[in-house]
């Protein structure tokens, strides 16, 4: 589930699904969408939160759900794509907080943040290879931008898991906290919300400059990554999973 609460401007959407490693499902993709999607109209939100569990971010996408696509021509307006498009839209600054694994689309989705706070037992890692799968949610674009062509493929390509330090070193990293991650996340979060907010939108409309490109990739993403759920190696990797964890 998705705990929200709305403290001094700030929307705090907390992953909450510690038996799964808070693997997202559709439902958590459809509130965290709505979150963001009420965040561009509602003055009280003056900034979102995104936070996890001690030593657990988000697993990614659910590998169960991922299984139900297979045989589907496309993604359609499912919760996840939905959750994707609301990410490239979100006019309100975000703030993310990362106590543990980030995988998958628990990567990807930090690209899309304005700061990003983690402590030393954060790891980043995005398996989409390993799965049969592509970056998603604009990684592609944002990946090389963020971090340089060469990082972005050792990290989205490759696989490799990259330390809270390493992540910090490519830029995909504000601070590295050493005490209570999280109260640090929500006092940078607390303190944008203080700021003119009008300034602040502006800011970083001019920051972000025109989304259009991202827009069409991450469109182009979820074609090839739809195409790719029904690729017999992607279907292995998601079976060997599920078996492995059922055995
Ligand atoms: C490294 C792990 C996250 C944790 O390992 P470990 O601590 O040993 O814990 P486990 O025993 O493996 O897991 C505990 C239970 O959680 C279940 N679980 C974990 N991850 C997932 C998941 N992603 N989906 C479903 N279920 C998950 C696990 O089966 C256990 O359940 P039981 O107790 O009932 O057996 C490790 O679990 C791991 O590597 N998980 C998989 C990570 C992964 O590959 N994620 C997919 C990333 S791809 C992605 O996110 C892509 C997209 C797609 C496109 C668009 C947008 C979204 O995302």
């Amino acid at each position: 589930m998705i705990r929200k609460s709305l403290e001094d401007g700030v929307q705090t959407l907390r992953l909450d699904r510690p038996e799964k490693k808070n693997a997202l499902t559709g439902q958590m993709y459809s509130d965290l969408a709505e979150a963001l999607e009420t965040g561009n109209t509602d003055a009280d939100i003056r900034c979102h939160l995104i936070c996890g569990l001690p030593e657990v971010f988000t697993a990614g996408n659910d590998i169960g759900d991922f299984l139900q696509y297979a045989g589907k021509t496309g993604l359609g307006e499912t919760p996840v794509v939905r959750f994707l498009r609301a990410l490239v839209r979100n006019e309100k600054p975000l703030v993310a907080s990362i106590d543990g694994i980030a995988i998958g689309v628990g990567t990807t989705l930090l690209m899309h943040c304005d700061m990003v706070f983690a402590s030393p037992r954060a790891l980043i890692r995005s398996p989409f290879v390993d799965l049969g799968l592509v970056p998603e949610a604009g990684s592609s674009l944002l990946g090389p931008q963020i971090m340089g062509p060469a990082r972005a493929f050792e990290l989205l390509c490759l696989g490799n898991a990259f330390s809270a330090e390493k992540a910090a070193q490519a830029g995909l990293v504000n601070e590295v906290v050493e005490g209570d991650v999280d109260a640090a996340a929500l006092a940078c979060a607390k303190e944008i919300a203080a700021k003119p907010p009008e300034a602040m939108a502006l800011s970083r409309k001019l920051l972000r400059g025109d989304t259009s490109q991202l827009s069409e990739r991450v469109e182009e993403e979820i074609r090839i990554f739809a195409s790719r759920l029904s690729a017999p190696e992607t279907i292995a990797a998601f079976q060997a999973f599920m078996t492995k964890k059922k055995a």
